[in-house]
């Protein structure tokens, strides 16, 4: 009031004069205002359109509506090998679709039949700790949801936090603990696309109990029963594999194996409606012993395993295809 009678007062040049001054001011003062950075969430990486663009191109160029996905670890890729009638398509064909940089990891899809039913396998994953976020490591879940896949099978290799494991077994996933979601860090977060599903997801019967048990009776009557087991699983974020100490602390939590993949693959499938079956083998049982994890061993015995793998997979495919 007081500042309106003074500047009526005033000639119009000075109150134009005042004004630039004041304009000049809230301009130097907005400048000196640290910026708000506003990172994309993850949700956001990969819109509808972008995954929509990655299915249609895999569609169009296997010809086949895939109705199972597998998503095969670095050492079980011979997976693919069961696959009829393949069509390859590299992971850098595709529009957008993550590269891993990591020598050794096979960057493919592989679309076919198994078993009589239509199939759509990765050949390599993309991991976290080759430095994407896990919206990147997830993109091909939500990309299988889009090309028609129902049923979903994660695989990994594990280091065995359970001392009763050892190399060579194989753990179907029955719960996890999501050790990056309880940091913050999910490939949900951020604004939700309800084509996807909602803004919060129940984690209820997420390792889908049915296929749990199809699995565990597959594997008996396969003659597996020796090294079969049920557990808990998680995922550690960084390359170096646990110490002695974090496998105690794991230990304590309930975790029966690690690896460092997985849990947020299943997460985004079961959010978007996709039916998971996920097992592990073990491929190092450091548990106190004088063992380094990075070194797969011991390899024939290994072989043997990924082909139990490779026939827990097809059998339980072509009962669920087959309706038994
Ligand atoms: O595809 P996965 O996750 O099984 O790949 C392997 C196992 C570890 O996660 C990582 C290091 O060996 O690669
Ligand atoms: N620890 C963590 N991740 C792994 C291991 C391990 O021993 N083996 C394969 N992935």
């Amino acid at each position: 009031m007081k500042c309106q009678q003074c500047c009526a007062s005033k000639s119009p040049l000075a109150r134009r004069l005042q004004l630039k001054k004041q304009k000049e001011a809230e301009e130097a003062e907005a400048k000196a205002r640290p910026k708000q950075i506003v990172v994309t969430p993850q949700s956001l990486l990969y819109n509808y359109d972008d995954v929509s663009a990655m299915a249609e191109y895999i569609l169009r160029t296997c010809r086949i509506r895939p109705k199972f996905g597998v998503v095969c670890s670095t050492v079980l890729s011979s997976m693919v090998n069961m696959i009829e009638n393949p069509v390859d398509i590299p992971f850098r064909d595709i529009p957008q679709f993550p590269v891993s940089p990591v020598d050794g990891h096979d960057n493919k899809l592989v679309v076919g039949t198994l078993m009589g039913a239509t199939v759509i396998a990765m050949q390599g994953r993309i991991h976290a700790y080759e430095g994407f976020e896990l919206a990147s490591c997830t993109v091909p879940v939500h990309v299988m949801k889009l090309c028609g896949v129902k049923y979903v099978f994660f695989t990994s290799a594990a280091g065995a936090v359970n001392p009763g494991y050892a190399v060579g077994d194989i753990m179907l996933i029955k719960d996890h603990i999501n050790l990056f979601g309880m940091m913050g860090s999910s490939p949900l977060i951020g604004r939700h696309d309800s084509r996807f599903g909602g803004p919060c997801v129940s984690m209820v019967n997420a390792y889908d109990n049915y296929l749990l048990e199809r699995g565990m009776e597959i594997g008996k009557s396969l003659g597996y029963q020796e090294c079969l087991r049920t557990g808990v699983f998680a995922c550690l974020g960084s390359p170096s594999y646990e110490t002695e100490a974090e496998q105690k602390i794991l230990s304590l939590l309930g975790v029966d194996a690690v690896g460092m993949s997985l849990v947020h693959e299943v997460i985004v499938a079961h959010h978007c409606g996709l039916r998971v079956f996920s097992f592990v083998l073990i491929t190092v049982s450091g548990f106190g012993e004088d063992e380094d994890p990075a070194v797969v061993n011991p390899e024939s015995f290994l072989r043997q395993q990924q082909y139990a793998c490779n026939e827990l997979i097809a059998r339980l495919i072509y009962d669920i295809q087959n309706d038994l």
